[in-house]
């Protein structure tokens, strides 16, 4: 199977390259500087030369709260970007997948989120993913979009990796303790995603791992794992400012995972630990 990533320079698409490799897939990944997913006639030559098999779409404007200012940027590689993409993976006979997030609901309440609950999203980053979602079920009539949330990976800037930082220099610190959610590791992800593309389980998934934190509670546990004492004291969203809204409640549920077939992700706290054997934490 030739599957063709997009985001390879990201955390998550070089995962699922090094997880199709695995495998014994061809896997074709690429950053923004092999293919501009902006530029709808390259995507367009690009797709059409490769013929992959399938397309796994990972690559995004993933600058939550720069994206409130850089609006028309975020918009062309979020949806525009999707667009092309998903025309060529039409055009072509591919399988696609487009990678979303759990910005696309509101966060109210303390439930878990189903797939098929309403999308409100409360950030215009947010508003791009589930644009971009809309413009892949009116392209395609079948294609997968995985909605994660919280995402950790070797490559690439994350909140474990900016609170190992933190507490090389700092013994407190003040996390944001009532925005609740998973954390989501992108060598577990990737194992689910690139079982999903061979199946034709089309759909919209959530997908994360197993377990709700807040982001304190994910701290504290870095800190134990890693053996660091710092203390981390929870704040209220309001006292942490930013520039977009984060939702409160990012609680997924995964149950229809479970209900085609696919394994679920580890719990969270096990993930965490393996990541920081992978960092040499
Ligand atoms: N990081 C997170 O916490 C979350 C991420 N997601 C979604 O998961 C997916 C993967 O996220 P990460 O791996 O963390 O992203 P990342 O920020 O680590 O990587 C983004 C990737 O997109 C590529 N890219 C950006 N603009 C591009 C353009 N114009 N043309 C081609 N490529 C371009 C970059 O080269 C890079 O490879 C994205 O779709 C993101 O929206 C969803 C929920 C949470």
């Amino acid at each position: 199977m030739k599957i063709f990533v997009t985001g390879y320079t990201g955390q998550l698409g070089y995962d699922v390259v090094k997880e199709g490799q695995r495998r014994g897939f061809d896997m074709i990944g690429v950053g923004q500087k092999e293919l501009d997913i902006t530029k709808e006639k390259d995507v367009d030559a690009y797709i059409t030369e490769l013929k992959p098999d399938a397309i796994i779409h990972c690559a995004a404007y993933t600058a939550v709260d720069q994206a409130e200012e850089q609006k028309e940027t975020c918009w062309d590689v979020n949806v525009n970007g999707t667009r092309y993409l998903v025309k060529a993976a039409k055009a072509s006979g591919a399988k696609f997948m487009f990678i979303s997030t759990d910005y696309v609901f509101k966060g109210n309440g303390t439930e878990p989120f189903l797939e098929s609950d309403e999308a409100d999203p409360v950030n215009y980053y947010g508003y791009t993913k589930y644009e971009a979602e809309k413009a892949v079920s009116s392209i395609l009539d079948e294609a997968f979009i995985v909605r994660i949330s919280w995402v950790f990976g070797i490559n690439g800037k994350n909140f474990i990796k900016t609170m190992l930082r933190i507490a090389e220099s700092h013994d407190q610190v003040n996390v944001v303790g009532d925005q609740v959610g998973s954390p989501t590791y992108t060598f577990d992800l990737a194992r689910l995603l690139v079982d999903m593309i061979q199946t034709e389980k089309y759909g919209v998934y959530h997908a994360t791992n197993e377990g709700f934190c807040s982001w304190a509670e994910f701290a504290k546990e870095i800190f134990k794992q890693a053996g660091k004492k710092v203390k981390v004291n929870a704040i209220k969203t309001e006292e942490y400012p930013t520039k977009a809204v984060r939702p409160k409640n990012s609680r997924m549920s995964k149950q229809k995972l479970r209900d085609n077939g696919f394994d679920p992700l580890r719990p969270w706290k096990k993930a965490l630990a393996h990541y920081l054997k992978e960092l040499g934490v």
